[in-house]
């Protein structure tokens, strides 16, 4: 009875008080279970992916949800000195990550993680960081291997020098894993400074940008990377902000990076200045980085749930980012109205001229830059380097050199090949080019790695007026120089006050001027004869090339894989172009001087290649063929492409080689013949029978004759051909005579190798 009645009680309280008691029951319920829940669904809409490191930047670290930072606390913040310091970048792992190696974004299971360290350096000081971070990274592999784990670690690193690669065996798709190690995954680690002139890094972000866009290649052919990081040096002294270019190329690596590899960003991009606490940002940087390797060797992945670089809203944003520059670069380009474009000398575009853009690629990305850069501004480490080397550099793009060969002739010690094979007198020569920029990357070119290059013509363009009166200038005031100089002969110090012959070559590619046939015009009105060497990588301003007075390709191999190692073209289509060069030459041999310019160097282009070098010579038919010994410069460059002393032909071998290529042309019945001899300068010059006459070699050239014959041309229309205007070669310059004008002394070096090409010019 008394269970009845409390029974009772309970059922009339409850129909009292039934509202307040749902209300209150429904209230705790909803407060014990809220935070769960609302974990749990944060965690299954975006929290299985790492925080981004731009969402950490913009939001106060302690109001960032618990998990999001739990899973990879992986930060780029300012610090609170970030007025005078740079961005910093730290990074912890997140150990719990390892405990899900399979999970979505683990690209694979556990691996060997290879990083591969590039950089670029102009005043070495990133280069000697990015040693120091191979470094850090060896000790890193060394200490994991101690542990004596087979399944996963972190090998030693490989590292690169951007300005010393072939960008496409790295950039066009992902290294793939050595036989003996199929586990093994690359991390692309990179080091670059930023210059806002036309260096390297220029080339490569552009090589970047052509790859993504080119339609033969999916857009994220590096998407194999196992993933990538980048870490900028810049200068907040110059640069204060990253608006006003602090680290601009760095970010734009960063971008093109991670368009493709399909967002993989491994660890954020680090940015640091070289001027204040930048080795600290780069330590810092380091260390996150490599807990990041070790990380994804042992996980296989990114990170939990990660197949790119970071959340969706930092992906989004990333995107959006790209496509917003993108859409206003290329707004940009076509508000650009070349009409407008001012050339530096005030003048501006008339109608008819060239464009100063994009005038021998047409590049579907559209990397031209709406402003336009100088080439050689004199701010930069290759005007520096140039001027130190004793170059004067006219305008923004072109040079001018006293060669070696100009100093000996005026001191009555001798002319170069050219006075041998040509009849030039070296001190009635001007050695010089309209164009500092060059389409390769030769392995004996001792510019490389400050000198601009590039696949089109992407800066500011220098009248032609201007170029010539400056190149004149500057090299009549350096021969002045020389008038104190002891030994120089006083007639032939006032012969050299008038130029007589222009050596276009120097350093560069001087067809890749888009002036270039107003320039030589203006050196024959002056009855200055052109000399012109072209590095056969631009077939459209070939075919359209002016009459010289003698025209040279370089032929530095005889097939595609040789050419490719020794010339580092940085056109794909380098062998195609080579080709269609020699086609070029082909017809105009009946019109002009052809010349193949053959550069021996030993190990990369002289063995077992007589016979490619006969098929290219069967192709292009050139009147000439010089034959010459490479020189060695002796640069860290060279050295870094594997080039000494040894890869310098002696005279025997150069010889040796011209009567193998001299006999199979005669087996394949051309009819050359070896024409002419310089000795001292290792070259040997095989010629056409066409300049055979009455049993004598006409190498030489009767100048007076061809500026009679080209005025012929310009007033009467008398087109005219090459043995209209030759002259016998000396006999002292014919083969088996050595070359030297016995009118002159011969002055032997000290102590140098006679026998081997050591002339420290560049040969021109
Ligand atoms: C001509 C020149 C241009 C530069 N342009 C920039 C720039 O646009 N932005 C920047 O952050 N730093 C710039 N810098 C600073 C360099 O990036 C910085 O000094 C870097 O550490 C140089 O690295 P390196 O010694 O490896 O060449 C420039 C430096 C020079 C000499
Ligand atoms: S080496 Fe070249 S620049 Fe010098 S004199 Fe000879 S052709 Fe002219």
């Amino acid at each position: 009875m008394a269970d009845s009645s409390f029974v009772q009680a309970l059922l009339e309280t409850w129909h009292n008080h039934r509202i307040p008691i749902i209300f209150f029951l429904g209230v705790l319920y909803v407060s014990i279970r809220w935070p769960i829940l609302y974990r749990r669904a944060k965690r299954q809409s975006s929290s299985t992916l790492p925080p981004s490191p731009r969402l950490e930047s913009a939001i106060p670290r302690e109001k960032v949800d618990a998990p999001i930072l739990d899973h990879l606390s992986v930060t780029t913040v300012d610090k609170p000195t970030s007025k005078l310091g740079p961005k910093r970048v730290v990074g912890n792992k997140d150990r719990r990550a390892s405990r899900h190696p399979q999970k979505a974004g683990a690209a694979s299971g556990p691996s060997f993680i290879k990083p591969v360290i590039f950089f670029a350096s102009l005043t070495a000081s990133t280069e000697a960081h990015a040693r120091w971070l191979s470094e850090q990274l060896r000790a890193a592999a060394q200490e994991k291997s101690s542990g004596s784990n087979q399944e996963w670690g972190l090998l030693p690193p490989e590292i690169y020098d951007l300005s010393e690669i072939d960008f496409e065996d790295h950039f066009i798709s992902a290294p793939k894993p050595p036989p003996n190690s199929p586990n093994t995954r690359y991390v692309y680690c990179f080091l670059i400074p930023t210059y806002n002139i036309d260096t390297i890094i220029d080339t490569f972000l552009a090589h970047l940008d052509e790859t993504h866009n080119d339609f033969r290649i999916d857009t994220a052919p590096l998407s194999n990377l196992a993933g990538y990081s980048v870490f900028g040096f810049g200068d907040k002294e110059g640069w204060p902000t990253e608006d006003e270019g602090f680290c601009s190329q760095a970010k734009e690596l960063d971008r093109w990076m991670a368009k493709l590899t399909g967002k993989k960003r491994a660890y954020p991009l680090g940015l640091g200045d070289s001027k204040s606490d930048g080795v600290n940002a780069l330590k810092d940087w380091t260390s996150g980085l490599t807990e990041i390797l070790l990380e994804i060797a042992e996980t296989g992945g990114l990170g939990e749930g990660v197949a790119g670089s970071g959340d969706p809203l930092e992906s989004d944003e990333e995107s959006a980012a790209e496509d917003e520059g993108e859409t206003s670069r290329k707004k940009k380009q076509t508000i650009v109205d070349l009409e407008d474009i001012n050339f530096a000398g005030g003048a501006k575009k008339r109608k008819g001229d060239p464009l100063p853009v994009d005038f021998t690629t047409v590049s579907k990305a559209g990397n031209s830059q709406p402003v336009l850069k100088e080439m050689v501004p004199s701010t930069s480490p290759t005007y520096a380097s140039l001027t130190k080397q004793g170059y004067t550099i006219v305008g923004s793009h072109s040079g001018v050199k006293i060669c070696r060969w100009t100093k000996s002739a005026l001191r009555g010690r001798g002319s170069c090949y050219k006075y041998s094979f040509y009849g030039i007198k070296s001190h009635l020569c001007m050695e010089t080019t309209p164009s500092l920029s060059c389409s390769n990357k030769c392995v004996f070119c001792w510019r490389h790695g400050t000198n601009p290059v590039g696949t089109t013509w992407r800066w500011k363009v220098d009248p032609p007026e201007m170029i010539f009166n400056g190149v004149k200038e500057g090299h009549y005031k350096k021969i002045k120089m020389l008038k104190g100089v002891p030994g120089v002969r006083a007639e032939r110090f006032a012969e050299a006050m008038r130029i007589r012959h222009c050596a276009l070559s120097l350093v560069g590619e001087p067809i890749f001027y888009p002036h270039i046939n107003e320039f030589l015009g203006m050196l024959h009105n002056e009855q200055i004869s052109s000399f012109l060497v072209c590095n056969a990588q631009h077939p459209d301003q070939l075919a359209t090339l002016n009459r010289v007075t003698q025209l040279y390709v370089s032929i530095d191999a005889s097939n595609r894989d040789s050419l490719r190692r020794i010339d580092r073209p940085l056109h794909r289509d380098f062998w195609e172009r080579f080709q269609r060069c020699l086609d070029i030459l082909r017809e105009k041999r009946h019109v002009q001087r052809t010349v193949f310019r053959l550069t021996l160097v030993k190990g990369f282009n002289v063995e077992d290649e007589v016979k490619g070098y006969a098929d290219l010579v069967e192709k292009g038919l050139p009147c000439f063929i010089e034959v010459k010994g490479v020189t060695y410069c002796g640069t860290s460059s060279s050295a870094g492409a594997g080039l000494t002393m040894r890869n310098v032909p002696y005279y025997e071998e150069v010889i040796a080689f011209v009567v193998a290529l001299k006999d199979e042309l005669e087996r394949r019945g051309l009819g050359y013949g070896i024409g002419a001899e310089h000795a001292h300068s290792c070259c040997i010059l095989l010629a056409s029978e066409r300049f055979h006459v009455d049993g004598k070699w006409h190498t030489r050239i009767d100048y007076d004759r061809f500026f009679e014959l080209l005025e012929k041309e310009k007033t009467e229309g008398i087109s005219f051909r090459p043995e209209d205007y030759m002259r016998e070669t000396e006999e002292w310059a014919l083969w088996g005579n050595g070359g030297f004008d016995p009118n002159d002394q011969r002055v032997r070096t000290k102590g140098k190798n006679k026998d081997r090409s050591i002339e420290q010019v560049t040969p021109v």
